[in-house]
């Protein structure tokens, strides 16, 4: 694990008419880190995830990814830089396969060219080929590969939730964003997720940043955290000093949270 910064997140803000959604945000993640964001509804958790990927761009600040600015970039290209994320609302595409929609992530890497496809070149058929292949072992790291031909809006919720995980980590990324990957799941399959998501940051050298609202889970696996509250950084810690913050423990006042002391 090399500890230089592969994200920094420089005054960032984002204004939606007279609401400023998120203002001076700043997160540093270093290469390898798995960190959480969490906050009350509204805070700008997502809002932050859409600024991080391309799909807004910044009113002030800046965003460094791997030492260059990507504000402004259109999300196709923060894919290709490295980022990329699952969704808090699944948005797989139901009509396809599963394992045609983790071949469409792998598309946007594939190598072979679109003259190759267009006039059905042997490159062509050699990289479909390759990428059916790299898909279907994305599918087994998530237990996925026997369902490969099953519609998406066929599999079961939580299965659904692996699937764009997988789907995710098929563009090959640097950093994982991942939004309540967890949202509607049982204990036994957060756990059961959880789990393989410390294995793909592992195996694929991952740097993650996770959005969740299960507190105990976020204490349990983030070496760090950051808390956002109306729009603004309120604190960033560790578990155990995101868990005693005062002005953390203030936001959530009211709020039956679990791994919260309020
Ligand atoms: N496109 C938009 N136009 C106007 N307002 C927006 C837009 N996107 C988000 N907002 C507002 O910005 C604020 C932050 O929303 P955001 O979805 O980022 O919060 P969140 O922390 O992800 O909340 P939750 O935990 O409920 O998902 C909210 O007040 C929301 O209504």
């Amino acid at each position: 694990m090399v500890n230089k910064p592969l994200l920094e997140v420089l005054n960032v803000g984002i204004q939606f008419g007279g609401l400023k959604a998120v203002q001076n945000l700043n997160i540093v993640l270093k290469q390898g880190e798995l960190v959480g964001l969490i906050g009350p509804n509204g805070a700008g958790k997502t809002t932050s995830f859409n600024l991080l990927t391309g799909v807004y761009a910044p009113t002030t600040g800046d965003i460094v990814f791997n030492g260059e600015r990507i504000n402004g970039l259109p999300p196709f290209k923060v894919t290709r830089k490295g980022i990329s994320r699952t969704f808090q609302n699944i948005r797989l595409f139901n009509e396809l396969t599963v394992l045609e929609n983790v071949k469409v992530a792998y598309h946007s890497l594939a190598t072979h060219s679109m003259i190759s496809s267009i006039l059905r070149l042997p490159s062509h058929f050699k990289g479909e080929q390759e990428m059916e292949e790299k898909s279907i072992e994305f599918l087994k790291i998530f237990k996925l590969d026997k369902y490969k031909d099953e519609l998406a809006k066929n599999l079961p919720y939580g299965q659904q939730r692996r699937l764009e995980v997988a789907r995710a980590l098929a563009a090959g990324p640097k950093l994982l964003l991942l939004d309540e990957p967890a949202a509607g799941m049982n204990p036994q399959e957060t756990k059961d997720l959880m789990d393989l998501i410390g294995f793909i940051r592992e195996k694929f050298d991952l740097t993650i940043l996770l959005i969740e609202h299960d507190m105990n889970l976020v204490m349990g696996v983030c070496e760090r955290i950051y808390v956002l509250d109306h729009g603004q950084l309120l604190a960033e810690g560790t578990p155990q000093e995101i868990r005693n913050h005062p002005k953390v423990i203030e936001a959530y006042l009211g709020e039956e949270v679990p791994g919260i002391h309020a």
